[in-house]
Order: C-alpha cells, then sequence, then structure tokens
C-alpha cells in the first residue's frame, strides 16, 4: 500500500503523523492580503521538511481514521452512529445519489435519506428498500422540506446526481444556507461543485464543508476562485492554494493520488486502487465521507492527535474507496462497476480499519 502524509517528523514517528503545517501557526493560514502567511512559504517549509513516503506515514494516519471509528454496541440506539442526508437525484442521474446513500449506510451509518427530484424518487427506492427517498428537490418549498429534517441529520451530501437545472441549483443554494446556520457538515461533490464554482461565497469558510473534486471539477472550481488556471506540475500547491482562498475549507483532489488540504496540511492518499475507472466510484467516495465526517467531529481533535478531524476523515474515504477498488478489480477485473465496489465496503473497511 503507498498511503503516505506528507510531513516533517513523520518518517521518524512518534505518537501521529506530522502534516504540512503553517510554521508557529493556531490560526488557518490565510491567503495573501488577508495578513496572514504567503502560501509559498507554507509550501516552501513543507516541501523542504518533506520525508520520503514511509509505510508509517500511511500507518499513522490510518490510526487516527481507526480512533474515530465508534465502537459498535449493544447499549446503543439506532440513529446514534449516523443519519446521513444526500441531496441529489434528478431524472437523468439516479445511480449516483443511490451510489452515495448505500455507501454511507455500508460504511456504518444507521440510516441514509435521499432529497432529490421527484422523477428521480420511484427509481431510487426502487434500487434499494434500505433507503428514505424524499421527491422534494423539484418542489416550490424544496428548502423547507430539507430543513425540517436537518435537526435530525449528522451530515449532508450535496450533488451526486444533481444535474445543472437552474431552478434545482436555487434550492440547493437555499439548502447549504440553512445547513449553514445549523452548523451542519456538508460535503459538496460532483453537480454540487458546479454550484460551488458558480458561487464561492456559499461555502467560503465554512469549516465543516468538504469538497471533493474530480480532476475537471477541480480545474473548474480553481479557475472560478483564484481566476487563473492551475498549476499542473505543482498539484499539491494547488490544492493548498484553493483551500486558503476558499478560508480554508477542506478540499479533496481525486485522482492518480488523492491530494487532500485544508490550507495549513497537505495529505496525500495513495492506496492501492486499480486501474479500472467506471463511474460512481467518486459517489462511494462522497457517502462515505458523510458517515465519516460527522464520526470524525464527533471523536474531535484529541483523536487525531491534533489533525483537522474533516483531513482524517477524508483520507479515510479516500483509502476506503480505493481498496474497494482494488478489492473488486481482483475478483471481476475489467467487468468491474461500482456495485462490485460496493460489495467490498464490508470488506476493505475490515481490513484498513479493523486490523
Ligand atoms: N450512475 C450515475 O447516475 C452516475 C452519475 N454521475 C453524475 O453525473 C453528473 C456529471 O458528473 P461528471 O463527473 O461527468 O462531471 P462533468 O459533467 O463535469 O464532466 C466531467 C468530464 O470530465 C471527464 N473526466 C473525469 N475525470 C477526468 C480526468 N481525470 N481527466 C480528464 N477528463 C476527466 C469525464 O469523463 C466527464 O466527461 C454528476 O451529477 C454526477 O454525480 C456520476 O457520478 C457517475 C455515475
Ligand atoms: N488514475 C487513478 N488511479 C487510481 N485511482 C484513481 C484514479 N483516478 C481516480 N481514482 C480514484 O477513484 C475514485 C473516484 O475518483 P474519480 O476521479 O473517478 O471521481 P469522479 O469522477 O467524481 O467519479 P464519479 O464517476 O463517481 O463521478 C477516488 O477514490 C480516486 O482516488
Ligand atoms: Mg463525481
Amino acid at each position: 500500500m503507498g498511503a503516505s502524509v506528507r510531513g516533517d517528523r513523520g518518517a521518524e514517528g512518534g505518537a501521529g503523523p506530522e502534516p504540512v503545517r503553517v510554521p508557529g501557526a493556531a490560526e488557518p493560514a490565510r491567503w495573501p492580503g488577508n495578513g496572514g502567511p504567503r502560501a509559498e512559504d507554507v509550501l516552501e517549509r513543507a516541501f523542504s521538511l518533506r520525508k520520503a513516503h514511509s509505510i508509517k506515514d500511511m500507518e499513522n494516519t490510518l490510526q487516527l481514521v481507526r480512533n474515530i471509528i465508534p465502537p459498535l454496541s449493544s447499549t446503543k440506539h439506532k440513529g446514534q452512529d449516523g443519519r446521513i442526508g444526500v441531496v441529489g437525484g434528478c431524472q437523468e442521474y439516479t445511480g449516483a445519489p443511490y451510489f452515495a446513500a448505500i455507501s454511507a449506510l455500508k460504511v456504518g451509518a444507521d440510516l441514509s435519506h435521499v432529497f432529490c427530484a421527484s422523477a428521480a424518487a420511484p427509481v431510487i427506492k426502487a434500487y434499494s428498500p434500505e433507503l428514505i427517498v424524499h421527491p422534494v428537490l423539484d418542489s416550490p418549498n424544496a428548502v423547507h422540506e430539507v430543513e425540517k429534517w436537518l435537526p435530525r441529520l449528522h451530515a449532508l451530501v450535496v450533488g451526486p446526481g444533481l444535474g445543472r437545472d437552474d431552478a434545482l441549483l436555487r434550492n440547493v443554494q437555499g439548502i447549504l444556507e440553512v445547513s449553514k446556520a445549523r452548523d451542519i457538515p456538508v460535503v459538496i461533490d460532483a453537480d454540487g461543485l458546479w454550484l460551488v464554482a458558480q458561487q464561492p461565497a456559499l461555502i467560503h469558510g465554512y469549516r465543516k464543508a468538504v469538497l471533493t473534486p474530480n480532476h475537471v471539477e477541480f480545474s473548474r472550481l480553481y479557475d472560478a476562485v483564484l481566476r487563473g488556471p492551475m498549476d499542473s506540475d505543482d498539484s499539491h500547491g494547488s490544492v493548498l492554494r484553493l483551500s486558503q482562498a476558499l478560508g480554508n475549507v477542506t478540499v479533496v483532489q481525486k485522482g492518480e493520488r488523492d491530494i487532500l488540504s485544508n490550507g495549513q496540511q497537505v495529505l496525500v492518499c495513495s492506496q492501492e486502487g486499480s486501474s479500472r475507472r467506471c463511474g460512481g466510484q467518486g459517489d462511494l467516495l462522497s457517502g462515505s465521507l458523510g458517515v465519516l465526517v460527522h464520526w470524525a467531529l464527533l471523536a474531535g481533535p484529541q483523536k487525531t492527535n491534533g489533525s483537522s478531524p474533516l483531513l482524517v476523515a477524508a483520507f479515510g474515504a479516500c483509502s476506503l474507496t480505493r481498496q474497494c477498488n482494488h478489492q473488486a478489480f481482483q475478483k471481476h477485473g475489467r467487468s468491474t462497476t461500482t456495485s462490485d465496489m460496493i460489495a467490498e465496503v464490508g470488506a476493505a473497511f475490515s481490513k484498513l480499519f479493523e486490523t
């Protein structure tokens, strides 16, 4: 396996990994003009202190993920280990919200809701009796219909299969606003990222947001927020800068290696996957992350050894998705689909986190 943390003491060890940090900063790094350290300085220090990838780095980070996983216990009631909402699903796309919502359940959430357009609801319900499906997203009362569930939800995953219909996107904008007002953690993926690229202010500075762009979504966001093309030779710097420019929201750039940053730390996940790139793998990642974000925030930074709980959660979701891909590919080769990966969630989770 090849997951790694870029850091200054990771190879020597210690209780946990040493992710890249702003020197001496208690406050998050700020972008030039805000009076904080310059991104270039953060990067320079990060790279000058960088050690070779090591198995110990990977192990240390996976251990932090293990620390946030709530124990199974006969004294708990239904709902305690996570009630997750997925906002997405329209006439064209019904698979994506299904993949995200079922992945949340398979990772260990107790209840998984989908808030989708009315045309998508019967289809998603027919895929699975385990999901609670609300056909509300194209209703004139969509924001209210979702808001009334928010007190019962621990996290939202916004965007899988949402599409780009203006009326739906306006409703999702309202849903994001009320979710922020209630301090609900949000994972934003797929067409949710399209919306954020149009209106970065929607999530700017919201510390409970995690964005999970693929290559194209990342470039679009970077262009929109930093008003210029990213430097494709400096992916670490690009992810760090985008996070900082968005007010330190956590950004996960998916790809051959996943690069994660909250504007202060940069983590790299290169857990072995496979070369099979069927659609829907990102939905598995965002749904899993919904649960892990909830667990990580509940556990708090003492369980993550001072590292950002959201970064640890994101590292967990990336590792898990890639491990599912690896295991499914071993069995199915080129015919591997995301459903085959979802069937591996339990075994992959045990292998990575319950050793
Ligand atoms: N079964 C389903 O219902 C699925 C629906 N999906 C939904 O489809 C909608 C559009 O998502 P897209 O991801 O296609 O986004 P975009 O519509 O922004 O398209 C991105 C395009 O870039 C290409 N691309 C992806 N990674 C690339 C890379 N590394 N280098 C170069 N090109 C790359 C893709 O093939 C795609 O055509 C979203 O709502 C998404 O959730 C996807 O999640 C896949 C599964
Ligand atoms: N070249 C690659 N090699 C290995 N793993 C990859 C590669 N590209 C992406 N992945 C992994 O696949 C998963 C999904 O990433 P991807 O870029 O396909 O997302 P996506 O385009 O949003 O997917 P979706 O089809 O669900 O929308 C992530 O876990 C990522 O680490
Ligand atoms: Mg996607």
